[in-house]
């Protein structure tokens, strides 16, 4: 089914407010030749949100139909509504051989896992305690209290899953966090051969 395998995938999981979009900021300022999955949702955008740079926002009929269409290569229902990942435009860029990023929840961690394991890091991201995500929820502010209640209630459950994952990041200093994420994104490339030998052996040695 899935036969492409030149590029490799590194997925971030983590309770709603862990900081994963925020890492992710920091990782793009150190590492080049990636390539981020924006997802497909049905969720409504957040202030400040753009259909087509944060997520590809559509209506439950629209993502239906794409369900239908065999357009995903996963998808799960996560705080009551879809969200995916399109198959084609990530299938482009493994052929591509770019390190390709993920932001989805654990149970779209398992399917990839299943359908692409050998091209797959994972890591799991989360908070020193539940009292510090809600916080965060809390001052981040895009959500009404109904929202953040039941993030907080699914992390209960999402935390279990930590040890599925290849690594965990504890996101307490921000600094320390990105460091160690901008690590395991470079482990990632190496392991996987995705840089141009040529380019860095020469301005090595210039
Ligand atoms: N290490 C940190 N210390 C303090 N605040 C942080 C830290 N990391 C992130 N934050 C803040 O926590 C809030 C949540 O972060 P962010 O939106 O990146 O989480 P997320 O995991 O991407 O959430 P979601 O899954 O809901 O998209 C933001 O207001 C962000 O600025
Ligand atoms: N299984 C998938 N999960 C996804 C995808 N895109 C995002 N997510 C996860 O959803 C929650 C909520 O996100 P938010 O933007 O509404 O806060 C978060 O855990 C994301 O990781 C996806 O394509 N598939």
């Amino acid at each position: 089914m899935i036969s492409e395998k030149k590029g490799a995938i590194l997925i971030l999981s983590g309770p709603s407010g862990c900081g994963k979009s925020t890492l992710l900021k920091e990782v793009y300022k150190e590492i080049d030749d990636y390539y981020f999955s924006i997802s497909t949702t049905t969720r409504a955008p957040r202030v400040g949100e753009q259909n087509g740079v944060d997520y590809f926002f559509v209506s439950k009929e629209e993502f239906e139909e794409d369900i239908k269409n065999d357009g995903f290569l996963e998808y799960a229902k996560v705080h009551d509504n879809y969200y995916g990942t399109s198959l084609k435009p990530i299938m482009k860029a493994l052929k591509e051989g770019k390190l390709v990023i993920f932001d989805i929840d654990v149970q779209g961690h398992e399917i990839v896992r299943k359908k692409l394991d050998s091209i797959v890091t994972s890591v799991f991201i989360t908070t020193p305690n539940l009292n510090i995500l809600k916080d965060r929820l809390t001052s981040r502010d895009t959500d009404s209290s109904e929202i953040i209640e039941k993030r907080i209630k699914n992390a209960k459950t999402e935390v279990e899953y930590f040890d599925t994952y290849d690594y965990l990041i504890i996101n307490d200093n921000l600094e320390l966090a990105a460091k160690q994420l901008v690590s395991i994104a470079n482990i990632t490339r190496i392991k996987a051969k995705l840089f141009d030998k040529e380019k860095i052996v020469s301005n090595w040695l210039n």
